[in-house]
């Protein structure tokens, strides 16, 4: 008994001094982020930096190995990336919460962490309103198909320099559910900064056609010019004209060839096609 009691006293000491390392390292790597924010000053643009966060993000899931939960180790992180970028420039969190309790205020404080502002707000539209007018820095909404028909990527199909771009998908790490549970919730973070390329991306394009066709056509028009086609995420028609948002596998900008080609090889079906954002893959657990 003494001796189990000795034992668990000089553990308690080795993980007291195990937390005064970490604390240690918290702080030294936050003093860093000075530097790299006084490094950034003058330069234009948020400080917010989502491929370097996924990034990051990847490489330490990559290299973890024993019993702490990898979740955990995700939200530690970000936790401590989402009080750093704030930091450095002023930062706050607008989200679009269309139901009470639907879950996505929970989504954007796991993400962004607890210190700045998060204001909640009943739809995508304010909060893409939030974004533009540069009164949030990020905004969260629903995936298209949960946003109960609020069509937000209509109003990213824009070349307005406010025009706010998807930059993110949440969560980061996707869930563990089970095979008989529903799709688990998921969001996506918009920003007026542009996303940025990580080895492992998508991107939203906004496809118009006239006259309307079907998902799956407009899958095979993509794939002949060598755009793969991860899903079809919604459809909405304007008058004679059709948008259609298409999530496709890399990092697309506008003037990629493949979207030249995409118009040029269907005129009479493919009118214009518009780039919307992109965001790095989610890991899986
Ligand atoms: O690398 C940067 O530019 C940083 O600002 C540092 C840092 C980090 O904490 O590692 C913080 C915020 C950015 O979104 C990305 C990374």
């Amino acid at each position: 008994m003494a001796d189990d009691s000795a034992s668990l006293d000089s553990l308690r000491q080795q993980i007291d001094a195990i937390d005064d390392r970490l604390h240690d390292l918290v702080m030294e790597r936050a003093a860093l982020v000075g530097r790299i924010a006084a490094a950034k000053a003058g330069t234009p643009g948020a400080a917010l930096r989502p491929g370097r966060e996924a990034q990051i993000i990847r490489r330490l899931v990559g290299r973890h190995s024993g019993t702490f939960p990898r979740p955990a180790l995700v939200r530690i992180w970000r936790e401590i990336m989402g009080a750093l970028v704030g930091l450095q420039r002023p930062f706050s969190v607008a989200v679009a919460q269309p139901k009470r309790g639907a879950g996505y205020i929970d989504l954007a404080r796991d993400h962004f962490g607890v210190v700045w502002p998060l204001n909640v707000l009943p739809g995508s539209s304010h909060v893409v309103r939030e974004v533009a007018n540069a009164r949030a820095s990020v905004g969260v909404v629903a995936a298209p198909e949960a946003a109960g028909g609020e069509n937000w990527w209509l109003a990213l199909v824009s070349e307005m320099t406010n025009t706010p771009r998807v930059i993110g998908r949440l969560p980061m790490l996707m869930p563990e559910i089970p095979p008989d549970h529903p799709e688990p919730l998921h969001a996506f973070v918009l920003a007026t900064s542009e996303p940025e390329e990580t080895g492992n991306d998508r991107t939203l394009l906004v496809v118009e056609t006239v006259p309307d066709v079907s998902r799956d056509r407009l899958r095979t028009l993509q794939t002949g010019v060598g755009l793969e086609c991860v899903s079809m995420l919604a459809s909405h028609r304007d008058d004679d004209r059709w948008l259609h948002l298409a999530e496709v596998t890399g990092f697309v900008a506008q003037n990629d060839a493949r979207l030249i080609a995409l118009v040029l090889a269907n005129t009479g079906t493919i009118r214009s096609t518009r780039v919307i954002g992109g965001y790095p893959v989610p890991l899986s657990a």
